[in-house]
């Protein structure tokens, strides 16, 4: 299975019970290395009966999982200018899988399914309608495989079905974002058109007034592809702090007396509570707040910092912090909102689907 993000390249390989077998981990984006790290992977093991792309955008048309014929590549090509941190690079790993595993299927799992039932409400920006139509412009929402594995787990956790729970959930890691489930479906998120809309990621500007942004085009002269290389990796926590986009490094700084990394996490934290108060008015009750993500999994005082502030909603802080290797409820026993976090599974995510999917023939 391979999970090309905007800034690491994850391969794993899962045996028949879902256990993984093998992996390689690099904290760069993937690019021609792809192929040597997945040559070396192959060489390591038996040869794998069927590969799992994680392709971030879906675009309009592919919204199920699906078997990555010609056909489909052809079609991602297409859509990868609408997620360029991402659907180029994961086309390098599928490309190379595809030559390198000329005789298996390959499953290509979107970000944007989870979200595909979102209604209209939750989909449409307020632009006319010669804009969403003729360029499509709508919300579509990512981190979906991401938002499956934590829902089921969550659910387990909970000894309740999916289809029971009204969540919010948080994936905090190099992107960010919140979604609300409701009765198990996603009904709205905090991504939109692009994984740039939303929460403050690692080095994603996550939302800001496009206000801004035609000021900065039309008034400074700033190119557009400034604009854009700005938001997408010199924003975020890394644009605020002037250091790092790792909560880890931040921490540490801001307890050396760093006012700068300090300012990062407080915005950072900041709107994470708005996205998650946003997620909750699009549900009747809070089964739940979920963290997954990096960030999510090994940053306890981000989960404290967000909790703590959002006593509205019947959460409170003084959670357990810990790094979670196994699924946690980290609230006290019988807290009113318990505080869940899932350790990230989107490689998993995409081995439960591609096996769905393979077996459905
Ligand atoms: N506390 C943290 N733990 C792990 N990664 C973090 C943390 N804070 C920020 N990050 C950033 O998140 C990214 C890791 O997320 P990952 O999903 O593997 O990358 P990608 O951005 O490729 O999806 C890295 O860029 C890392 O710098
Ligand atoms: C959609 C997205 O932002 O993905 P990642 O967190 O892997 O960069
Ligand atoms: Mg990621």
């Amino acid at each position: 299975m391979a999970d090309a993000g905007s800034s690491s390249l994850r391969l794993t390989v899962f045996g028949d019970g879902g256990h993984v077998l093998n992996e390689h981990h690099s904290e760069s984006p993937p690019s021609k290395g792809a192929t040597q790290a997945l040559r070396q992977l192959l060489k390591e093991g038996p040869p794998p009966a069927a590969a799992g792309h994680r392709i971030v955008h879906g675009g309009p048309e592919l919204r199920s999982h699906t078997l990555l014929d010609d056909a489909v590549r052809a079609r991602l090509t297409q859509l990868a200018d609408l997620a360029p941190s991402h659907v180029p690079q994961a086309l390098t790993v599928v490309d190379a899988a595809r030559d390198l595993l000329p005789g298996v299927p390959h499953v290509a799992c979107f970000d944007t399914v989870f979200h595909s039932g979102l209604t209209a409400a939750a989909k449409e920006y307020a632009v006319p309608a010669d804009w969403r139509h003729t360029y499509g412009l709508r919300r579509y929402g990512f981190h979906g495989l991401s938002y499956a594995w934590a829902l089921a787990r969550t659910a387990e956790l909970l000894g309740r079905r999916p289809e029971q729970l009204h969540l919010v959930m948080v994936h905090l890691g190099g992107g960010c974002s919140a979604c609300a489930v409701r009765d198990g479906r996603s009904v709205d998120t905090t991504m939109g058109f692009t994984p740039l809309e939303g929460l403050v990621m690692s080095r994603r500007s996550g939302s800001i007034d496009p206000g801004a942004l035609t000021w900065l085009l039309t008034r400074k002269n700033l190119p557009a592809n400034e604009i854009e290389d700005v938001l997408n990796r010199r924003s975020g926590l890394l644009g605020l702090s002037g250091t790092s986009g790792d909560t880890r490094d931040l921490v540490r700084s801001r307890t050396a007396g760093d006012e700068r990394a300090a300012l990062a996490l407080d915005v950072f934290t900041h709107q994470c509570r708005r996205g998650i108060a946003g997620m909750a008015a699009s549900l009747s009750r809070l089964d739940a707040l979920v963290f997954t993500g990096e960030i999510g999994e090994d940053q306890p005082e981000v989960r404290e910092e967000v909790c703590a502030g959002l006593s509205v909603f019947g959460l409170t802080g003084g959670l357990r912090p810990l790094v979670a290797e196994r699924p946690e409820i980290v609230s006290e026993p019988g807290a009113r909102v318990p505080v869940v976090v899932i350790p990230t599974g989107e490689a998993q995510q995409i081995n439960v689907e591609t096996r769905a999917l393979l077996d459905r023939g």
